[in-house]
């Protein structure tokens, strides 16, 4: 901002039809916006032409000057240090790798790989509300092309989307340039449980070469979009797509996919899984919605419901579940078919829910659609093994998102504690809540580590065996996460007090991701059916391993 004023300057604008404020040395006119401040008027006034960030900052925190400076700073006070020029990046210094030196009667351990080299620090450092890996701690997962990602997704959520996540709530939508946004940035492409879909578009991302990426780059895409502290953004961005189009990529016939694959990966097109009815969630193979194949044998004609269906009314494509067999022939009767909104009969309405509301969920009708055999995705009644192939996924995408939205709530809790004073000392100061923050982050940093051995075993087995092997260990966590993300949510909320019984403001986040729990904690498999999953799979396991009882 190029104007300069001394303190002078500014306190000639003192009055409520020129008034000036005073921010961390930067200059406010808040004239115009006086009228419009949720705090008030007069709370202006009182500060006009003066000094005002300690009172700012008791009230506000960083997302609200992100999000206005544009709008209403007009400069800087003169004795405000310029921002110098970013350093060129330093040569790589070889680091002495210091050996432990044993002294008698010590036991000193001897790092196994004693050259390995911590990555630079990075974010805000505090404690436990990154992982620790951003802070210098050892990973055998991270390398420089995972920090560059960081880097590079952090800058553009911290700008253009964590200031506006909760206008988005409340408006129950996502820009669409955001969702295009993720198509141009090639995440994309990036985030289908796989390797980098370089065949299908050009778009790449910035700082990862697509024969680099790995799951680690994927989980550090929905970990970094997440920080947002927005459900709704998150599955509205990648909620459908993560789960609804990689069933197509594995399963779906060449020309299909040829011919509809670049507009989704583009972000021009939308498309969604829609597996849930409401009379079947988590008991797919109570499937009602059915297809009939036509007399002639070239298409399925489509009639039924769908409900909860995430990005639904605004998606183009639908990889749909529906009963090509009889009723009794349970989950051998389920296929999987992608429905195509242009070819009519296709119904989508909003349906209002406790929380994720920028995620768009949808109740579905299908009359007499009339879908070409050609869309069928796998094999006619096989469409379980496709569904099955998809829930590892899917879990490992909510558990990331759980992880990271209670490092959220951590996060906000400890920087609030560190303003907020009551009885005469800060809040940090208060054991009981030092306590609260303890218990947070010991539940997020041991499901994080778990997380981050089944990604690396994910990286490494055959599909279909990470299917089989590594079922019950993702069901686990999976509850782990969401009981995880619901008692840091109510703890969080507990140290707002009445800031995250309202919405916005301050609390605003906690409040959002309060509500969202629910979100996580029921689909994709209730924390009731993940439970009782892992034990059952994870014995068919040891069963076949050889476990000796
Ligand atoms: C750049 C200047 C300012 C902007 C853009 C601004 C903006 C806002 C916004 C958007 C809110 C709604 C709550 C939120 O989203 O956090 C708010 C609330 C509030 N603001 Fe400001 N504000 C400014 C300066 C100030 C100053 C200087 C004071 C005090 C002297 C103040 C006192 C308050 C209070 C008391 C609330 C209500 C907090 C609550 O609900 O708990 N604001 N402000």
């Amino acid at each position: 901002m190029a104007k300069t004023f001394t303190t002078q300057d500014v306190a000639a604008h003192n009055k409520p039809n020129d008034l000036y404020i005073v921010v961390d040395e930067d200059v406010y006119d808040l004239t115009q916006f006086q009228d419009e401040h949720p705090g008030g008027k007069k709370i202006l006034t009182r500060v006009a032409g003066k000094d005002a960030s300690k009172q700012f900052w008791k009230y506000h925190n960083e997302g609200i000057l992100k999000k206005f400076k544009p709008k209403l700073q007009v400069g800087s006070l003169n004795t405000k240090k310029v921002e110098a020029a970013p350093a060129p990046a330093p040569k790589e210094e070889k680091k002495e790798i210091v050996k432990p030196k044993a002294e008698s009667g010590a036991v000193v351990p001897v790092p196994a790989t004693a050259e390995v080299e911590t990555l630079d620090p990075f974010g805000d450092l505090i404690p436990f509300a990154d992982p620790s890996w951003y802070q210098g701690y050892h990973s055998p997962y991270f390398n420089e092309t995972h920090a560059a990602l960081r880097e590079e997704i952090r800058e553009w959520v911290s700008t253009e989307i964590e200031p506006f996540v909760g206008e988005w709530d409340e408006a129950r939508k996502v820009p669409d340039e955001i969702y295009k946004a993720m198509g141009t940035r090639g995440y994309l492409a990036g985030l289908m449980g796989m390797h980098y879909l370089t065949e299908y578009t050009d778009n790449r991302v910035k700082s990862v070469a697509p024969e680099n990426w790995d799951l680690f780059h994927e989980m550090l895409l929905t970990d970094e979009l997440s920080r947002a502290g927005s459900g709704g953004f998150v599955w509205n961005v990648i909620g459908g797509f993560g789960i609804g189009c990689p069933p197509l990529v594995k399963f779906g016939k060449k020309e299909v996919v040829k011919r509809i694959l670049p507009g989704i990966l583009n972000g021009d097109k939308r498309i969604c899984l829609a597996i849930t009815e409401p009379d079947a969630g988590s008991d797919v193979a109570n499937l009602g919605c059915e297809a009939v194949l036509s007399e002639d044998g070239k298409h399925y004609i489509v009639n039924g419901e769908k409900k909860w269906i995430t990005n639904g009314i605004w998606c183009d494509y639908f990889t749909t579940a529906v009963r090509t067999g009889t009723k009794e022939s349970g989950m051998n009767g389920v296929s999987v078919l992608l429905i195509e909104r242009s070819m009519g009969g296709v119904s989508t309405r909003k349906m209002d829910c406790q929380g994720v509301w920028s995620s768009g969920t949808t109740y579905i009708t299908f009359e007499d659609v009339k879908v070409p055999v050609e869309n069928l995705i796998g094999k006619e009644n096989q469409g379980f093994k496709v569904i099955m192939t998809n829930f590892n996924h899917e879990r490992i995408g909510i558990i990331i998102q759980c992880l990271r939205f209670s490092r959220v709530c951590y996060e906000e809790s400890i920087k609030y504690a560190h303003k907020r004073r009551t009885f005469g000392k800060k809040l940090i100061e208060h054991p009981v809540i030092r306590l609260k923050l303890a218990h947070m982050a010991r539940q997020i940093e041991a499901s994080y580590s778990w997380l981050e051995s089944l990604i690396h075993q994910v990286s490494h087995m055959e599909e279909n065996i990470a299917m089989l092997r590594l079922g019950g260990p993702i069901a686990s966590l999976k509850a782990q996460a969401t009981v995880t993300f619901e008692f840091c949510a109510r703890e969080a909320s507990q140290i707002f007090g009445g800031l995250s019984y309202s919405r916005g403001g301050q609390g605003g986040k906690v409040e959002r991701l309060y509500r969202d729990v629910r979100a996580y904690a029921i689909p994709g498999g209730s924390e009731e059916i993940m439970l009782d999953l892992s034990i059952r799979q994870s014995l068919r396991v040891g069963k076949v391993m050889g476990m000796k009882l």
